[in-house]
């Protein structure tokens, strides 16, 4: 037989097996659509019955609801591509790997879970270790047919000559694929050295670090996957939280995970990490770099202790005939000493209450022959009107916001900063919190937010108890099971600590590349980490990734160059995939920089089949936008260098490169970043003839 017809018969021998396994995800859905019918029908009976008959079918209802439910929608999400993977063993046994694990009415295995302990050889065989594998198929179909089948021969010598192999790398055909919106699945092409770490132990500190492109995301996501099917019961419950460094990042990512059937995870960019807020907006790196040290925080817990912009400066009171008055140096004694109790301030307004009145007592009795002893004083004017409104505007239970707010004052500012921050840094700050209601948060400001909110203490309630069960998760800091911090080598202290306050309890997967990073000051970044993960004894495992599955290797030869100096051969990774395309350097005038990207966007756009990123410093990215307007808005997307972070395009066009790293604290790397994020092509526009010299 040719080697066609080889392939045509082997792909009808898979086709015949995923009809069967389709039939069955049929009656499997069937069966479910009549639970949840009869669920719904058992409701509408129970409305006729005895209260206690109707509580009881009620939680049955329920059940039966939320299971059938659940089957539908895992059963829908994984519909496509349910099944991809094939293990031929030395025992004889053909094994299917998939989305899913599906059982026949027999209840035997026609899919197995490619989480399932039995589906590990089909990432971890290799030629040495084939783990009694002969032959590994991999299966790519669209809707329930079979499209195309790659073989790897594991164990040639145990092949008998009915086993026909086809095909030649199912990984390189997934990597010339071109990219669409959304991160795809690697699911059955993940290799071995991912698999590992996808599958490593949930407790402790889970630490994945690789260079560009080469998985991390991806094996982060399908951990979270892993841990979910194999510790249903404590990751489920408490959830799991993925961080990501942006809005633009979350939205890339966010497919992966419910295409994987998981729903308990929260996805969340650095902007969005404290409940009610979504910020997007960033800083200068100048400004981002103050706000994110652990210096911020000693001028936020001087600013919560002053008194608030518009706080009455004098108390006044007349008593059985007798003026009582607490001047400004008094009330600032009282205020210092409430302060200085054990109580964060939004619950301690009864504590300055309290203090307030022996104040007015010390007043009282200076008078000699005070008409009213201190029992006497206390209880009258403790039930005074005038004496609760001073109480409630003097001590206001305050927002997060107000007190950054208030600190866009610069004569504010600079108190509570003392000789924390340079005079230029009070100025820079001051005009960024200016007009903070109207701009609302940066997305360093969420962890000045969050950690005010923990400096102020919790309002005392107001509403009801049934009121609060009904919030989603709000302000349970401690609560999450596990925590996924992607780009982690960004996250500034204050971000470690606002990260670290949801994860008390939680075993923790760290990814990043220290070279990509944005921070300018990493052993304070480390330290902080290192008590947000639970400090030095916690249980701890790394894991490396070497190979570079984003770029061409002549795509990467150009990043590498750029970043040579500043890091060491054995961080960057090994790019494997060569197109024989060179990244193409075109030098113009600046005044012709935007007809320049524009053209280059088109011929990209021609040339690749799916999106093509403009990657420009943050300060042209609207000039870019305008140039590009009008182009394939849907293929076409124009971001700065952090911004680009984390994602993927399979064309770049990168605008003046030099501007990245000027505009940059660290210097060459979030250029690095930016040219390491084109799979086929990237053309770089610039000014700068010498470039990259
Ligand atoms: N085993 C694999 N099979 C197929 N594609 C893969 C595999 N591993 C990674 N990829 C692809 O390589 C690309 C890079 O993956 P990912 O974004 O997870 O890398 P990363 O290490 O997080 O990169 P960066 O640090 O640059 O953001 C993605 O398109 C991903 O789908």
């Amino acid at each position: 037989m040719s080697e066609t017809s080889v392939r045509e018969a082997e792909i009808a021998v898979e086709q015949k097996h995923l009809d069967v396994v389709y039939a069955r995800v049929a009656e499997i859905r069937d069966d479910a659509e009549v639970m949840r019918t009869k669920g719904d029908q058992l409701a509408h009976g129970a409305r006729n019955e005895a209260v206690f008959e109707q509580a009881a079918m009620l939680f049955e209802r329920d059940v039966m609801v939320r299971h059938a439910t659940q089957i539908l929608r895992t059963l829908d999400a994984e519909h496509e591509g349910l099944v991809f993977g094939r293990l031929d063993s030395t025992s004889g046994e053909t094994q299917y790997v998939g989305r899913l694990g599906v059982r026949d009415g027999n209840f035997d295995n026609l899919v197995t879970d490619w989480r399932a302990p039995a589906a590990a050889p089909f990432y971890q065989a290799t030629a040495e270790y084939p783990m009694d594998v002969i032959r590994r198929r991999v299966i790519r179909s669209t809707g329930k047919n079979v499209v195309d089948i790659d073989d790897d021969l594991l164990m040639p010598d145990a092949r008998d000559e009915t086993m026909a192999v086809v095909g030649e790398g199912a990984l390189m055909a997934s990597l010339t694929r071109a990219r669409g919106e959304n991160m795809r699945d690697i699911i059955a092409t993940i290799q071995k050295e991912q698999d590992v770490a996808i599958r490593a132990p949930w407790r402790g500190v889970t630490e994945i670090t690789g260079g560009p492109g080469t998985g991390k995301t991806a094996v982060a996501l399908h951990r979270v996957a892993y841990l979910l099917y194999r510790d249903r019961r404590r990751m489920g419950g408490s959830g799991v939280l993925v961080v990501g460094p942006s809005a633009a990042f979350t939205s890339y990512i966010s497919r992966v995970l419910p295409s994987m059937g998981e729903d308990s995870v929260e996805l969340r960019s650095l902007g969005e990490v404290m409940d009610g807020t979504k910020a997007v907006r960033n800083d200068s790196a100048e400004v981002a770099a103050v706000k994110g040290s652990l210096i911020i925080r000693r001028v936020l817990k001087r600013a919560i202790r002053e008194a608030p912009a518009d706080a009455p400066d004098e108390l006044r009171i007349v008593y059985r005939g007798q003026v009582l008055k607490l001047e400004a140096r008094d009330l600032a004694a009282v205020r210092k000493a409430v302060h200085n109790g054990r109580r964060p301030p939004n619950q301690s307004r009864v504590d300055a209450a309290e203090a307030l009145l022996e104040a007015l007592w010390r007043k009282a009795d200076a008078f000699g022959d005070f008409p009213a002893s201190r029992a006497e004083l206390l209880t009258d004017l403790g039930e005074r009107l005038d004496f609760h409104r001073f109480v409630v505007v003097w001590w206001q239970l305050l927002d997060p916001i107000d007190v950054l707010a208030g600190l866009g004052d610069r004569r504010r500012l600079a108190v509570a900063a003392g000789k924390v921050l340079t005079r230029r840094q009070v100025d820079q700050l001051a005009d960024s919190w200016a007009d903070l209601r109207e701009r609302g948060p940066s997305v360093a400001d969420v962890a000045l937010l969050d950690e005010l909110r923990m400096l102020l203490g919790r309002p005392p309630r107001r509403r009801r108890r049934s009121a609060d069960h009904a919030a989603p998760r709000s302000d349970n800091y401690d609560e999450f099971a596990h925590i996924v911090v992607d780009e982690a080598q960004d996250l500034s202290p204050m971000q470690w600590r606002m990260v670290g306050r949801r994860g008390k309890y939680a075993s923790w997967t760290v990814v990043g590349d220290p070279v990509q990073s944005s921070w300018p000051d990493p052993d304070e970044a480390r330290r902080a980490r290192t008590t947000a993960l639970g400090g030095p004894s916690t249980e701890h495992r790394r894991f490396g990734l070497r190979t570079n599955y984003r770029n061409s290797a002549e795509i990467f030869a150009l990043a590498h160059r750029v970043v040579a100096d500043i890091a060491e051969e054995r961080e960057l990774p090994l790019a494997v995939r060569s197109t024989g395309q060179e990244p193409l350097i075109t030098v113009v005038e600046p005044e012709s920089v935007d007809t320049a990207v524009q053209g280059a966007v088109r011929e990209l756009l021609a040339e690749v089949q799916g999106t093509v990123g403009v990657i420009t410093s943050a300060s042209r990215v609207d000039s870019a936008r305008a140039a590009v307007a009008g182009i394939d808005a849907e293929r076409v997307k124009v971001v700065d260098g952090l911004e680009s972070k984390g994602l993927e395009y399979d064309a770049v066009v990168l605008v003046e490169p030099t501007e990245l790293v000027t505009e940059s604290l660290t210097g060459p790397r979030t250029l690095y970043v930016a040219l390491t994020r084109a799979t086929q092509r990237l053309t770089v526009v610039t000014t700068d003839p010498a470039w990259p010299a």
